[in-house]
């Protein structure tokens, strides 16, 4: 029998207590070893649960399971930076096995984790932490490990996805979406890292690192979050036969450089990660020997994220039966540097508001060099007043070279306001 310390019985821990409680025997079938739920670390013992969670089981004091010689493996569910990394930290110390579906715990302290888990011959499981129920992280750890990955495009943020879903297909205001995410379980505790684009900041670093066998400093990733994206820009993107994703990107350039950002973008309808809505997330992957792969599946919420940690946790659990030794971990190679936003090149959406007079598309194309903008127009509902808004579509080019002309438009009498830039991903590029 392995015996399991869940730290967090919220909206995963309460789906993995589920899960392990009524499929017990299907579980026990399938490997051979009963798993057993010894106790359950809570900050309110008191507290009304979804689930009827066995009340003996609850405690408050986290050492009853740390310092627990019979149970093997710690399930971290509780979330955060502290008193979580603290709590791993201890576990490990303890040669307890973990299983986390803690991103940031992983994108900061991975690398520190990983060794103590090394130093004392237990392992860190982490399926939970990128994409909810899809099984990337085995993906890129075993099922491509023939491959020598080129690029990883990913909507790995359940609820922004879930929020440009909605404001997008029910013309319903961000704040009204983001309430609904919040309510469906699908929202960090704080919805700013979902909502900054830290969240996906996260699992695109445990992504690379995994990918690009280089450990990658979450500080030092391009990141822009959805919190500016009105639904003008949706309905101009729409128009223009686009859709707005927050989207992580990682790309290997020549085995020097790596590209690793995330922002909001503009996805042309016939790719099919513009396809990937509500609450779903979306990995491809571009491996040299396999091609193109992509893997998509309910990206956060209770069951699809609990589905993940039970896999981790049967597998640890096979691991402890069968004394199977830690193996490799991510960050092996080290070398690869990050590329600054400004040396790459993009398409860029740009929407401004400028006086309505002749000649003003002239003098913004000009801001940009001649050839630079393919597409400027005025969006025809407002024509009638002074101050309209506008947008421009550029040509590829280089970041540093869009925020020159950016600032040479600025200094035009007739632009009021730069509203808002977006990103346009051609996915084009061969790897
Ligand atoms: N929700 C999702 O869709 C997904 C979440 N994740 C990750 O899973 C983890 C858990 O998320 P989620 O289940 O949503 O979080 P919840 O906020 O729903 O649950 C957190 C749990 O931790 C307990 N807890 C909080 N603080 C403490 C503390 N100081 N000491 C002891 N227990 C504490 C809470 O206790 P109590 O119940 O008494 O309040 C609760 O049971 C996070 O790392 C999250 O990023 C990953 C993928 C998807
Ligand atoms: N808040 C996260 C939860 C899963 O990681 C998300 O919305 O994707």
């Amino acid at each position: 029998m392995i015996k399991v310390g869940l730290l967090g019985c919220g909206t995963v821990g309460g789906g993995v207590y589920n899960i392990l409680t009524t499929k017990k025997e299907d579980i026990e079938r399938k490997l051979g070893e009963e798993i057993q739920i010894k106790r359950i670390l809570v900050n309110e013992k008191n507290k009304k649960r979804k689930y009827d969670v066995d009340a003996s089981l609850l405690t408050e004091n986290y050492k009853e399971i740390i310092e627990d010689p019979e149970i093997q493996l710690v399930v971290e569910l509780i979330g955060g930076e502290t008193p979580t990394l603290g709590y791993i930290k201890e576990a490990i110390n303890h040669h307890k096995n973990i299983v986390t579906a803690n991103k940031l715990i992983l994108a900061k302290y991975g690398r520190e984790i990983f060794q103590l888990a090394k130093n004392n011959n237990v392992k860190v499981y982490y399926e939970g932490s990128v994409g909810g129920g899809i099984p990337i992280i085995k993906t890129l750890k075993e099922s491509m490990i023939a491959n020598k990955i080129g690029r990883i495009y990913g909507i790995l943020n359940g609820t922004t996805n879930y929020i440009l879903t909605q404001m997008t297909e029910k013309s319903i205001d961000f704040e009204d979406a983001l309430k609904k995410a919040q309510s469906l379980g699908y929202a960090e505790s704080d919805p700013y890292f979902d909502v900054s684009g830290l969240d996906c900041a996260y699992k695109i670093s445990i992504l690379s690192s995994l990918a690009f066998e280089s450990f990658i400093d979450v500080n030092s990733i391009y990141v822009e979050g959805i919190d500016k994206i009105e639904r003008e820009d949706i309905e101009i993107a729409e128009e223009l036969g686009y859709t707005i994703k927050l989207l992580a990107i990682g790309k290997r350039y020549e085995d020097k450089m790596l590209d690793i950002r995330v922002h909001p973008t503009f996805i042309p309808k016939s790719n099919p990660l513009s396809k990937i809505n509500g609450v779903y997330n979306v990995v491809q992957i571009h491996g040299d020997v396999v091609g193109d792969i992509m893997i998509y599946g309910q990206g956060a919420g209770e069951m699809p994220t609990a589905s993940a940690v039970v896999a981790d946790i049967m597998e640890a659990a096979k691991s402890i039966k069968y004394h199977i030794e830690n193996e490799y971990s991510i960050g092996r190679l080290n070398g690869l540097k990050l590329i600054g936003t400004d040396e790459i090149e993009n398409s860029f959406y740009i929407r401004l508001r400028v006086n309505d007079i002749p000649g003003v598309f002239a003098k913004i194309a000009k801001a940009f060099g001649d050839n630079e903008v393919s597409i400027a127009s005025v969006i025809q509902k407002h024509r009638l007043n002074p101050v309209v808004p506008i947008f421009l579509l550029t040509h590829p080019i280089e970041e540093k070279k869009m925020k020159k002309a950016i600032d040479s438009l600025k200094e035009l009498d007739d632009v009021i306001e730069i509203k808002n830039i977006i990103r346009v991903e051609d996915f084009n590029e061969k790897f």
